[in-house]
């Protein structure tokens, strides 16, 4: 008999009051990656307690690199004894970021060894473009099976690299690889994620020599080593559109601290557009998201950063269910990413699905079912819809929603939402 862990979450009216932003999972992976690169210690700030975070530290740490937490969320790392760069597979095999360290590692040695991650739910996920970028540096790759063997024998050199697609992970990749690289990189058509811009932040710290992360050219000038720093992770955007879509779809009134409204314009946007209060306290990093009523249907279409998040989709969709007319959404990023189209039916959520589209009807009620987390955005969709159903949801595959939410029963437990865990056998 297996003892599963699953979420009861039902309708509790309104949610009302405040919640605080962890800092960003997207940032906190890369960043940690890249403390490899430093022969010096590193102190990382507003680091998430998270699964996947757990996973990255034990790869720096089967890497050999000295990782103690100095608070709940406050990571010392010291790298400097670093002296391997094959990482272990079955880490690997526990989260795709873990493809991250490869730049670091190649960087650091010249040399590093690792798992192709395979696909997940939400697609096929490729990694061409991050090999592509570490050839050009003069990385000559092998694969043997599942391995991947990346060896620059006689060092990293400069070159001008363009993304077909503006890849996040391979931007990250690449530009952890280039820090130390001979001459210069120019990453074209680069990501222009907030943490992209968090992670280059925190290698200019280091002592990189980072020009244009945010935009479309990012340049990297080699330099001949890094040193520590001491660094806070951005808030998590997508945690902070998630409470925001809890109080829009509860018709509540929540007060989201810790966040940048900058990071999250088109949420911020599509939510207005609805008919919901948005005010941003800007000085205070604070936005206050509030409505009465039932909310105007809408249309959404991911897109790479400042396009809609595509990590919001899900949430996003969970909303429609319950507004007054169609809405519709469009997903671009990711190619099978309405994994949770099934689960929200099966609440009662009228949607048809075509291709990268799907059409969604608002119902006056969704009800409780039992329904899977299959991705982690997904799991934060059925909780949503949760939280607005009659009778009781049963969400079952929740690791896949400890990846990516902090202190989540606690967090939500605070605005008045019932949510619990629980064994089932
Ligand atoms: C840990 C982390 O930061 N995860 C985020 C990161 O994932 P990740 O870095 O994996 O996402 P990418 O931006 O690389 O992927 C976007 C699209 O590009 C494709 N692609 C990517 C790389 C490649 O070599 N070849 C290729 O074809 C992917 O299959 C996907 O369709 O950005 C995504 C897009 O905002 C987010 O949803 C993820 O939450
Ligand atoms: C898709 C996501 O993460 P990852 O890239 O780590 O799978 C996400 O955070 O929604």
């Amino acid at each position: 008999m297996v003892n599963k862990e699953i979420l009861l979450v039902r309708d509790n009216g309104p949610l009302r009051g405040e919640v605080s932003i962890s800092g960003a999972k997207n940032s906190a992976l890369p960043i940690l990656a890249a403390s490899i690169l430093a022969t010096e210690e590193v102190i990382l700030d507003e680091v998430p307690k998270l699964k996947d975070i757990e996973v990255m530290v034990e790869i720096l740490r089967s890497l050999n690199a000295k990782v103690e937490y100095i608070s709940d969320t406050s990571l010392k790392i010291d790298a400097s004894k670093v002296d391997k760069y094959e990482t272990p597979f079955e880490l690997m095999d526990k989260m795709r970021a873990s493809f991250i360290v490869m730049g670091p590692l190649l960087a650091r040695f010249g040399h590093a060894i690792t798992k192709a991650p395979g696909g997940c739910n939400i697609g096929k996920r490729p990694i061409d473009l991050h090999l592509k970028g570490f050839e050009s540096l003069g990385a000559n790759t092998t694969m043997n099976h599942e391995e991947i063997s990346s060896l620059a024998k006689c060092g990293l050199k400069g070159d001008v690299i363009y993304l077909d697609f503006p890849s996040v992970g391979a931007t990250e990749n690449i530009m952890m690889a280039a820090c130390l690289a001979e001459g210069e990189t120019v990453i074209e058509n680069a990501a222009k994620e907030p943490e992209i811009v968090d992670l280059a932040s925190f290698l200019s710290k280091m002592g990189a020599d980072i020009i244009g992360a945010g935009t479309s050219n990012i340049i990297i000038k080699g330099v001949e080593k890094l040193k520590g720093t001491r660094h806070t992770i951005v808030p998590d955007r997508i945690e902070a559109a998630t409470y925001m879509l809890a109080a829009a779809i509860t018709k509540g009134d929540i007060l989201v601290k810790n966040v940048i409204g900058s990071h999250i314009r088109p949420v911020i946007a599509k939510l207005i557009e609805m008919g919901t209060h948005v005010e941003e306290i800007d000085d205070e990093d604070m936005i206050r998201v509030r409505t009465d009523k039932r909310l105007k249907p809408t249309t959404i279409k991911t897109l790479p950063y400042p396009g809609f998040p595509t990590d919001v989709q899900s949430q996003f969709m969970a909303l429609m269910t319950v507004c007054n007319g169609e809405s519709s959404v469009v997903e671009t990023v990711f190619e099978n990413r309405f994994m949770h189209v099934d689960e929200l039916k099966k609440m009662g959520a009228v949607i048809v699905t075509e291709g990268n589209r799907a059409a969604i009807v608002g119902v006056d009620k969704l009800h409780g079912a039992e329904v899977k987390a299959t991705d982690l955005r997904a799991g934060a969709a059925l909780i949503l819809a949760g939280l607005v159903a009659e009778g009781e949801t049963m969400i079952s595959d929740i690791y896949h929603i400890d990846r990516g939410y902090s202190d989540l029963i606690k967090k939500f437990t605070n605005l008045g939402a019932k949510i619990e865990r629980k064994q089932v056998i």
